[in-house]
């Protein structure tokens, strides 16, 4: 018998990835590409679900074809994906009505405000265990069916589909032959009462939408179809469901209540595991369903943040000040201090724990004498900070101390931001051998879904740290910083405040 291998796809919100893992856990072989990024207005994101899709067939196809397996070399198929961007296609043709609106667009930020102002936000976080934002899904999906000409009447008659990545990947590796979504990201649509596991009836009511445009829930790790005769990718399994930063939890093996990951991609998200009830946080932090396993729900805390390794993208394509974003390290360590400018990279709000649709980004404290080099280290430093504020928080929540924090996603081979993070928190933080935790963490419910991997216990014994970052100075160093930090965040929300 030749060795199987499990393939997983991660759809991230700048380049979609297929990686096949073998069955220790290592990666085998992997493929990436970025595909475009819209920006038709101030505060708006989209993105093209065929460039989605066709980025994501390409890489697999890729992927397979330099690993020279054969399909059924491929034991299962996981999928991975940004979470809470939002597509509708019409059933019949599989075409997208609209662009799918991305998680981080701001569109429906004023409609948020209103429901707000309606009292909703008891109701809604009792439910969803989500704060209203215009970060999830249902609001964009209103959005939709209220401004793209005929899609409401569409909807009505039962002709248009509603996803969130995972469930439009699924669609097209299945020609159309299953609208399905799992728990974790069913979660993020604000749309799923997270106690129950089941769509909520007030809450399509209160978003105006048709059930019938709503896939079907399935487990996290489950065979739930076979892939169709796409070029070489016929007939594997299709086991394993999960948004991306419960996937990465999953990957990270936080699979005890108490353990914390922090995933560094686009935005930052941190995710502590509380087990098999909902903790509702007094901090302002999420309560998210992480996985549907074995037929138990397993819940989640979340602090995200919406810019992260974005900042240093931004740095790149945006002020061109860097070619590559590996550049970033080099020239941010030209300097020792960033001489007191603080950035706030709120180009999309701020997220956890502060929660303000409204601001956006800033620098403090230029003079004359700052260089580019004090602008990429007070970059890298903003990324740090923001984590700081949720650690806090999530600390207060779970009223113990996080000792050690376990990191993953693009911006964690960046050694210096690493180094900083473990500064600003003064606590270890450690990254894995495998940086791909998000699409291992797809591959291990998948290959748990079709009995690869045997139970949790035996993908337990793979986690293996690669470098350990210790505080390198003393927390009397860093006290005025983090003063400095709250200062910036503080006016940037007057800034936001004072508009409205
Ligand atoms: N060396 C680096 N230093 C800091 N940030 C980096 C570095 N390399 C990549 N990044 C950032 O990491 C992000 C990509 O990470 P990834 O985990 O692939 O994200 P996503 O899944 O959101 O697409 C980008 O925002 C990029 O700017
Ligand atoms: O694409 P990532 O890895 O930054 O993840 C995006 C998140 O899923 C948004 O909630």
């Amino acid at each position: 018998m030749p060795e199987k291998y499990i393939l997983a796809l991660d759809q991230g919100t700048t380049s979609s990835r297929a990686i096949l893992f073998d069955r220790n856990g290592q990666i085998s072989q992997l493929a990436q590409k970025e595909f475009p990024q819209y920006y038709p207005q101030s505060g708006w994101v989209e993105h093209d679900p065929e460039e989605i899709w066709a980025t994501q067939f390409s890489v697999m196809a890729e992927c397979l074809a330099k690993s020279g397996l054969t399909t059924n070399e491929i034991a299962a198929l996981g999928i991975t994906n940004q979470r809470e961007t939002t597509i509708v296609w019409e059933k019949s043709s599989s075409r997208p009505i609209y662009r799918a609106i991305v998680w981080q667009d701001r569109r429906t930020s004023a409609y948020c405000d209103q429901l707000k102002a309606e009292g909703w936000s008891a109701r809604i976080q009792e439910k969803t265990g989500l704060i209203i934002d215009a970060y999830f899904s249902a609001t964009k999906l209103k959005w939709i069916l209220d401004n793209v000409s005929g899609a409401r009447e569409q909807a009505v008659k039962g002709e248009l589909a509603f996803g969130t990545v995972d469930t439009w990947l699924s669609w097209k590796l299945t020609n159309g032959k299953v609208h399905v979504t799992d728990l974790s990201n069913a979660s993020r649509t604000m749309l799923l009462n997270i106690h129950t596991g089941e769509w909520d009836e007030e809450l399509l009511k209160l978003f105006d939408i048709p059930a019938s445009m709503l896939p079907e829930l399935i487990p996290s790790s489950k065979v739930y179809a076979v892939t169709e005769s796409i070029v070489k990718t016929a007939n594997i399994p299709m086991a394993g469901i999960a948004g991306d930063q419960q996937a990465a939890l999953f990957g990270q093996q936080c699979i005890n209540p108490g353990m914390v990951k922090n995933t560094y991609g686009t935005g930052c998200f941190m995710l502590m595991n509380t087990g098999e009830q909902p903790v509702m946080s007094r901090n302002n932090l999420l309560s998210t369903i992480a996985w549907k396993l074995n037929n138990r729900i397993t819940y989640a805390m979340e602090g995200s943040i919406f810019i992260g390794g974005a900042v240093v993208q931004w740095l790149r394509d945006g002020l061109q000040m860097i070619r590559k974003s590996s550049e970033i390290e080099t020239l941010a360590a030209s300097v020792s201090t960033t001489e007191n400018v603080f950035m706030v990279p709120a180009f999309a709000g701020l997220g956890a724990p502060h929660w303000n649709q409204h601001a956006r980004g800033t620098c403090f404290g230029i003079t004359r004498g700052t260089t580019k080099a004090h602008l990429a280290r007070a970059a890298l430093e903003s990324i740090a900070f923001q984590v700081m504020d949720v650690l806090k928080a999530m600390e207060a929540d779970a009223g113990l101390p996080i000792s050690e924090l376990r990191v993953d996603g693009g911006a964690t081979t960046n050694n210096l931001l690493m180094q900083i993070q473990s500064n600003v928190l003064q606590v270890p933080v450690v990254r894995p051998t495998v940086y791909e935790t998000t699409a291992l963490g797809a591959a291990y419910l998948a290959g748990l879904g079709v009995g690869y991997w045997e139970d949790v216990h035996v993908i337990q014994q793979q986690w293996q740290a690669d470098q350990h970052f210790y505080p390198s100075c003393a927390a009397s160093e860093i006290a005025p910083l983090i003063r400095g930090w709250k200062r910036a965040v503080n006016a940037s929300i007057a800034w936001a405040n004072d508009e409205s």
